[in-house]
């Protein structure tokens, strides 16, 4: 028997620790039923300490990347993370542009847990005017969003005005993500569709250093559930409670922030018929 994967792609940079980047979004991809394919934008010696090293792939490599997915896969959605540079920002927003990839899940990926930048300071405007409007669904943390809308997010009030002001640039929804909030009690994140409805995702903040990858672990496993057919507001709602049990059921890896428990499996999987 010959069994038939939905596909997905993320265009992104590696962690060489397997916590974060492309290996937390192919781990995430996979437990969610979905064939993932992949466009190493950046590789980068890290693990559950810091990032030690990060090497940008030249151009020509990324546009073969794509130039192989796209002329034999049928990808279904796909999703950045790490794009390191003005640079390589530019050839994946080329890239996307001229290949039909399905809907765009855009994590604007800035800084590391540890400090350390994965997007150049010039390129965020390069994120915000030419990416951020291809963005089916863009996926920013508290302070991805202070920087592409130059609102200082203090509050909840703040959080819906920056989330209105990246759709006014052109991204379609919006998650707005509170893992940042942490004086708070909650990890709750905004959701604002397309359509101007909106949401808020609540969930109690869990107790753990070991929060290494939980952005790309939400957004890929929101690729996931669109590449499979669910609704936007399904795939969202899906991605957090995925992202939250990850979390819950920890796992111990490194002596850091460690990484995400990726084999959890979540209520009404087993009912997933799509
Ligand atoms: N300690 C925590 N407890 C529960 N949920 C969390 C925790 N930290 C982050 N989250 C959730 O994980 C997801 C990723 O959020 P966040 O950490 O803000 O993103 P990023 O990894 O991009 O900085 C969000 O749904 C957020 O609410
Ligand atoms: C290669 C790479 N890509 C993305 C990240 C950031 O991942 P994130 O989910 O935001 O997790 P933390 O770094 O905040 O733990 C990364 N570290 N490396």
């Amino acid at each position: 028997m010959i069994n038939d994967y939905p596909q997905a792609l993320t265009i992104a940079g590696t962690d060489s620790g397997g916590g974060a980047g492309i290996p937390a979004d192919v781990k995430t991809m996979q437990m969610r039923g979905v064939y993932s394919a992949m466009v190493v934008v950046a590789v980068t010696a890290q693990n559950t300490l810091g990032v030690q090293d990060a090497f940008p792939m030249p151009e020509k490599l990324i546009d073969e990347q794509f130039a192989s997915i796209a002329s034999d896969l049928k990808i279904r959605a796909c999703k950045t993370g790490m794009l390191a540079d003005p640079i390589r920002v530019k050839a994946v927003v080329r890239n996307l542009k001229k290949y039909n990839l399905g809907p765009l899940i855009v994590d604007p990926v800035m800084v590391a847990k540890g400090g350390a930048k994965l997007l150049s300071d010039d390129a965020i405007a390069i994120v915000r005017n030419e990416l951020l409007p291809l963005a089916t669904l863009i996926t920013p943390n508290i302070p991805e969003a202070c920087e592409l809308t130059g609102i200082n997010i203090k509050d909840k009030t703040d959080i819906k005005r920056a989330a209105h002001e990246l759709q006014k640039r052109g991204a379609k929804n919006i998650l707005l993500k509170g893992g940042h909030a942490e004086n708070s009690q909650k990890a709750d994140d905004y959701v604002l569709f397309e359509d101007g409805n909106d949401m808020w995702l609540t969930a109690p903040r869990i107790n753990t250093k070991n929060t290494h990858g939980t952005g790309d672990t939400i957004s890929a496993c929101i690729t996931a559930e669109i590449a499979k057919g669910h609704s936007m507001e399904q795939a969202i709602m899906i991605g957090k409670t995925y992202v939250e049990q990850t979390i819950k059921e920890g796992i111990h890896v490194g002596h850091g922030h460690g990484p995400l428990n990726h084999w959890v499996k979540v209520k009404g999987d087993e009912i997933d018929d799509i």
